[in-house]
């Protein structure tokens, strides 16, 4: 699915009335009916208490206006409250006409600021995409008043303030801080950014029927991954396994991982390997790491390092798919020598993770050694180790897209929304996971995931890195639906990688 910018959901909203033959105040009577039977689903009328309504003048409150006349239809206690402005849109202008004249209206003009009671439900319809600089004057006053309510906000398409595809010009203007958002059709980028998140709260996406071909053609850097079951228009599946598939088909991997006190991150990621469907797995680790490996995951074959803390040697590289190296692995001066020789010496897809990333950000000059699709997965820490310190999260964007491009691998960054850059430029924002999976090993699990899905031959770099994290993701989610978030632990993530992979095919 593609994530679209401010002014092409206005080319979308144009595309989808011509196409359906369809007028805008017909698009945003869809839009306000969606938004009611998302209300009516969260916030009946005994739940809801009164609901204000806060209308701006364009058609974010022509879309407040419709629903108030809707809500009112079904019950619901409406008090409107309106936002004066030198012009309104036509839509707002033809809601306002119909609106049933009982409504409480009163003004927002300057100094009278609403009464809003903690228990009020407020919709905030003051302004949505066509937001083109900080709010200020009357519009700041109300939803700094807001703000300070403690009101529950379900917010209309944009918590009002917030840009929906760019960083706010001035942080100190005021922007409305939303328990939910509402939009239409799609996410917006803004939703998907940790910087937002207060102010977005949870975000939902109703479908009013706006053109899916428009929506497939987009030219945008931004994309969705998500569950197959999620989306109209799945663009990631799993291959089924054919009868006749053998254990070449799936490949033969090799994960470097563990030292001394570290282990278990070798065991995490091979049992992720192993639930993720590699053909064969070979471990090396450090002396140490031996028993430990061939007792937990007899499924896996196992080399011992000379060494008994940490990894010395390169194993020969020939026989295998895929080569992942960093969990657990340590910051010893010869297992980064072992990452140097790795790089200098093979073209087999890599994963590289942990410890190995942090080596690459202490050795630039590393970089220029990788092959290409290269997989790296540093949560933000780990990139800022990499590129450099980042003034936001959009900026992180961009060093994200320009470092994938430069060095022509795909970047796993971690986070609520994990995102894969690709060599192209392109981002695909995963949908799958939980705060439960902010868990020691939880990256670990990640990639042995990714190194069962390079290994597999079937899979072209781009679909298995997203398949990926969408598993691993979904694995976090059926594991929580188990365990709760907080007594969610690494392993479970391996448990449920299974049914997870499952539901991708
Ligand atoms: N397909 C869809 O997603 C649909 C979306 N709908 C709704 O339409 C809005 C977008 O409506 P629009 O009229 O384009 O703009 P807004 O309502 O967001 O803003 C109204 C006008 O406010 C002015 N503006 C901009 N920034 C400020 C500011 N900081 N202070 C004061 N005023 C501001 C601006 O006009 P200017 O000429 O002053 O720039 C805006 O035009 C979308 O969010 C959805 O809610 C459709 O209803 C259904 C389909
Ligand atoms: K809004």
């Amino acid at each position: 699915m593609n994530i679209l910018t401010a002014a092409q959901t206005r080319q979308l909203d144009q595309a989808t009335i011509k196409e359906q033959h369809t007028t805008s105040t017909a698009l945003m009577e869809r839009a306000a009916t969606a938004l009611a039977s998302w209300l009516l689903r969260h916030y009946p009328p005994q739940v809801a208490g009164e609901v204000l309504l806060l209308c701006g003048p364009g058609n974010n409150g022509g879309d407040g206006l419709a629903l108030a006349r809707l809500l009112f239809g079904a019950d619901y206690a409406v008090r409107l409250a309106l936002l004066p402005a030198d012009k309104y849109s036509d839509d707002y202008q033809y809601n306002h006409h119909v609106l049933p004249k009982t409504i409480p209206v009163s003004e927002l003009s300057a100094g009278a600021l609403p009464s809003i009671q903690p228990g009020t439900l407020v919709v905030d319809a003051l302004f949505g995409t066509g937001l083109t600089r900080p709010l200020t004057g009357q519009a700041a006053a109300v939803v700094a008043h807001l703000n300070e309510s403690g009101a529950r906000v379900v917010a209309v398409d944009m918590p009002s303030g917030l840009l929906a595809d760019a960083p706010q010009p001035d942080p100190a203007a005021p922007v409305v801080r939303a328990t939910h958002t509402v939009s239409f059709g799609l996410p917006k980028l803004a939703f998907l950014l940790p910087q937002n998140a207060e102010f977005v709260g949870e975000w939902h996406v109703e479908d009013i029927g706006l053109s899916a071909n428009f929506i497939a053609q987009a030219d945008t850097p931004w994309h969705l991954t998500q569950l197959p079951a999620a989306t109209p228009r799945p663009d990631v599946a799993l291959p089924r396994r054919t009868k006749f598939a053998y254990k070449n088909t799936f490949g033969h991997a090799l994960l470097l991982a563990g030292s001394r006190g570290k282990v278990g991150a070798a065991v995490l990621a091979a049992g992720a390997c192993l639930r993720g469907g590699v053909g064969l797995l070979t471990v090396a680790v450090p002396g140490c790491g031996y028993d430990i490996i061939q007792t937990t995951r007899p499924e896996a074959m196992c080399l011992a390092d000379a060494q008994a803390d940490f990894i010395s040697a390169l194993p020969a590289t020939k026989p295998y798919q895929a080569i992942g190296i960093g969990p657990g692995l340590g910051q010893d001066v010869a297992s980064r020598a072992v990452l140097e020789k790795l790089l200098r010496e093979t073209q087999v897809p890599l994963v590289i993770d942990a410890d190995a990333l942090n080596m690459l950000g202490e050795h630039r000059d590393l970089l220029d050694l990788l092959p290409e699709n290269t997989v790296l997965t540093p949560h933000i820490g780990e990139f800022a180790r990499l590129t450099e310190k980042t003034k936001d999260d959009y900026h992180r964007l961009d060093l994200l897209r320009a470092f994938a491009q430069q060095h022509r691998c795909l970047v796993v960054l971690k986070g609520a929304y994990t995102a894969v850059a690709a060599p192209d430029g392109h981002v695909y924002f995963n949908t799958t996971g939980n705060p439960g999976m902010g868990t020691g090993g939880s990256g670990d699990v990640l990639t042995g995931l990714l190194l069962a899905l390079r290994a597999d031959q079937r899979l072209a770099p781009l679909l298995a890195v997203r398949l990926a994290v969408l598993a691993h993701g979904h694995a976090g989610d059926l594991a929580a639906a188990d365990t709760g978030e907080a007594g969610l632990v690494a392993g479970d993530l391996v448990q449920h990688i299974g049914p997870a992979l499952r539901q991708l095919e």
